[in-house]
């Protein structure tokens, strides 16, 4: 998909194009874009008046007409291009991604046996299994094994990814391979609605709603266009009372050149282009408020496992406190993990293994396992014989020993903060009312952090740290990556907490996570951005994923957002600027057609008033496709305060669009005046 990507404007996107921009000219689909429906009632109107001269009247100039009828046509045309332009290309993507959606075969579990069966009859609930060198037939979770998979279909990353069943990398995705071992995977989607049919549905635009500030933006474009229609409609029984006869074609150019056309024929390409640029970086923005949103974010919370560090946390050293053997607390550390499936419990076995311990397995039979969860911070085993084993984040496992009043052991907190000091993740293992000792579980942060949080900090951002560990080791991984705040022991809950206490305050904040805990904070952020290495609830609850599960991108989506906005606003202002130009050509132009004696109303020193009336619509229409590129590509965006930034755009586009007129319409009636 990043070939694809890369070919930004080759032929066949161009040729699609403009076969679309005539398609458009259907008036139930003109009709969603009022600014340009009316010029194409006007285009009608003129259209009439050329095919049944007759009816109008006499003084109809016919070769005046045919001028207006074909430039108002190439306006229409113009809009329609720019619009076909900026979705070619992810059709082109959704077209790419359609060949990787093949009907696949499946192998799912039914009882015991294995039914070969078409991926498109799998539902939510069933259990397949996909070995080595089989495509994954839908989306789902691990719940039993490990294995690389080859993610290249929807990341364009060749480098395979391992999938394994527990922790927060247990999700895979339809259409994607799997090249080495095998899994047992709960699909988890319905058919028609996995990640890639929701992939082809946004690079095709097909869901694409208006964002609440396209519409506000709407709403003025179609009150100024109803204002000039008003004053236009008006204005030939005003000028008739003065027994000036003003020509329909004329009213009709007059009406187009006020109405802001160059704006309402770019802003469905501004905003489908944002979208755009956002996926080029890899990341799936499922709607454009998203992306808007995050031009305006303040604050950034992220989570650590996985997000600012690598997140494949593995047991790296046993410790053992209050004297006990070492072989005591690997004995109970490996009985916690024994039915452990996240990546840190399985961790520990290999751990065990690789220091040429054993297990006495017996031990664990009949036992019922506790299972890992993000509100407890523990996991373990409830023994046959009564007693309880237990690992955990070290505050957790010591509130537990307490609350069966066992105690402490006085070398404890030192060396789990020794362990916490050094980024690492301490956890305690317990059996009954005694600790024995401590996991050492290994991070790494991903490289490249802290200056990306320099830049976001540059930007006015503000990040936040949540994590669930001990305060010690968020504080080293904090100051190790260089966000500005952290919050350690937190819950899912507590992640939501921090996100409203911040939106209360009036800020908006974007949310990064990859885990199951992190979904309802995703959720409750104005931006979420999901790992798309995460889990299968916290991408639903996002209204983004980063493909490439790298929490910085929120720089370039940030970046994107700002760009977006500015350059909404900057063609507006534009457009805007230009009408007043156009003013100046017209209006004169008009009078001077009925009263010849007020040539000195042509400041431009236009050559003849049709001339200049034509002129006019012809600078009206070409600054449509001129302008295209600008659209598409978005206004520069330095890191600076908005209020300079809005300065300097009003400066260039407000005076731009003022003076870059004038000047087109002289030169274009210099051209139109040597053959009228
Ligand atoms: N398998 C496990 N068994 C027992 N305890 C665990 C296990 N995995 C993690 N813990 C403990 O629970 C704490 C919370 O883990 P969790 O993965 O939910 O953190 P989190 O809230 O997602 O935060 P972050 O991802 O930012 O580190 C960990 O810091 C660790 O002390
Ligand atoms: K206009
Ligand atoms: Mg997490």
């Amino acid at each position: 998909m990043k070939e694809q990507r890369k070919r930004m404007l080759d032929k066949s996107i161009l040729k699609h194009a403009i076969k679309d921009s005539f398609m458009k000219l259907n008036p139930m689909i003109m009709m969603k874009n009022p600014v340009m429906f009316v010029v194409e009632i006007g285009t009608l109107v003129v259209l009439l008046m050329l095919l049944f001269p007759g009816y109008f009247g006499t003084g109809n100039e016919m070769g005046f007409n045919l001028a207006v009828f074909i430039i108002l046509l190439f306006t229409l045309l113009f809009a329609n291009f720019a619009e076909a332009l900026a979705e070619g290309r992810g059709k082109a993507q959704a077209a790419s991604l359609k060949k990787s959606k093949q009907d696949t075969q499946a192998n799912k579990l039914v009882g015991d046996e294995l039914q070969v069966v078409s991926s498109t009859e799998l539902r939510k609930g069933d259990i397949v299994m996909v070995s080595q060198g089989e495509m994954i037939p839908s989306d789902g979770e691990v719940i039993e094994g490990l294995a690389s998979v080859d993610e290249s279909a929807i990341t364009g990353e060749s480098a395979p990814v391992i999938k394994e069943s527990g922790g927060d990398f247990c999700s895979v995705t339809g259409g994607t391979r799997v090249v080495s071992d095998r899994i047992k995977v709960r699909i988890t989607t319905e058919p028609g609605e996995t990640f890639i049919d929701k992939m082809i549905s946004l690079v095709e635009g097909a869901q694409r709603q208006k964002t609440p500030n396209e519409i506000a933006l709407n709403t003025l474009l179609i009150s100024l266009t109803i204002i000039f229609l008003i004053v236009v409609v008006t204005l030939a029984p005003i000028a008739r009372h003065f027994n000036i006869n003003l020509p329909v074609p004329v009213l009709i150019s007059l009406l187009v050149c006020l109405i802001p056309t160059t704006i309402g024929g770019l802003l469905s390409a501004i905003g489908i282009a944002g979208m755009d640029r956002v996926t080029q970086f890899n990341v799936l923005a499922m709607s454009g408020k998203a992306v808007e949103a995050s031009g305006d974010i303040n604050t950034m919370i992220l989570d650590k496992t996985g997000t600012i560090t690598f997140g494949n946390r593995m047991a790296s050293e046993f410790v053992p406190v209050g004297g006990v053997e070492k072989a005591e607390l690997v004995k109970w550390a490996a009985m916690s993990s024994m039915k452990d499936e996240t990546p840190e419990g399985r961790s520990v076995l290999e751990l065990m293994r690789k220091q040429e311990y054993t297990l006495d397995e017996s031990l664990a039979a009949g036992g019922a396992f506790i299972e890992f969860k993000a509100e407890t911070r523990m996991s373990g085993l409830d023994l046959a014989d009564g007693r309880k084993v237990r690992k955990g984040a070290v505050d957790s496992v010591r509130q537990w020993i307490v609350s069966q009043n066992g105690s402490v052991p006085a070398d404890l907190e030192e060396k789990a903060n020794q362990v916490a000091s050094e980024g690492g993740t301490p956890l305690a293992v317990a059996l009954d009312d005694q600790i024995y000792g401590i996991i050492y579980l290994k991070d790494t942060v991903k490289p490249g952090m802290k200056e990306r949080f320099d830049q976001l900090r540059e930007m006015g951002i503000r990040t936040i740290m949540c994590t669930g560990d001990n305060p010690l080791t968020a504080a080293t991984i904090a100051r190790e990556a260089g966000v500005d705040d952290f919050v350690a022991e937190s819950k899912p809950e507590d992640k939501i907490a921090v996100i409203r206490r911040e939106q209360e305050q009036g800020k908006l904040v974007a949310m990064t996570g990859d885990g199951t805990n992190d979904a309802p904070a995703l959720a409750q952020a104005d931006v979420g951005l999901a790992m798309n290495s995460g889990t299968v609830a916290a991408k639903e609850a996002a209204n983004m994923v980063d493909l490439d599960s790298d929490p910085s991108k929120i720089i370039e989506v940030v970046a994107i957002g700002k760009q977006l906005l500015m350059t909404r606003g900057a063609l507006t202002t534009f457009s805007i600027a230009n009408d007043v130009a156009k003013y100046f050509a017209i209006i004169p132009a008009m009078f001077m057609l009925a009263i010849p004696q007020m040539g000195a109303l042509n400041v431009m020193g236009l050559g003849s008033p049709l001339s200049a009336i034509l002129s006019a619509l012809v600078f009206n229409a070409v600054i449509i496709p001129l302008l295209i590129p600008l659209a598409m590509k978005g206004v520069k965006y330095k890191p600076m305060s908005s209020d300079r930034l809005l300065g300097r755009n009003l400066l260039i586009y407000g005076l731009g669009g003022m003076v870059v007129p004038f000047v087109g319409i002289k030169a274009i009636d210099l051209l139109v005046h040597l053959w009228i």
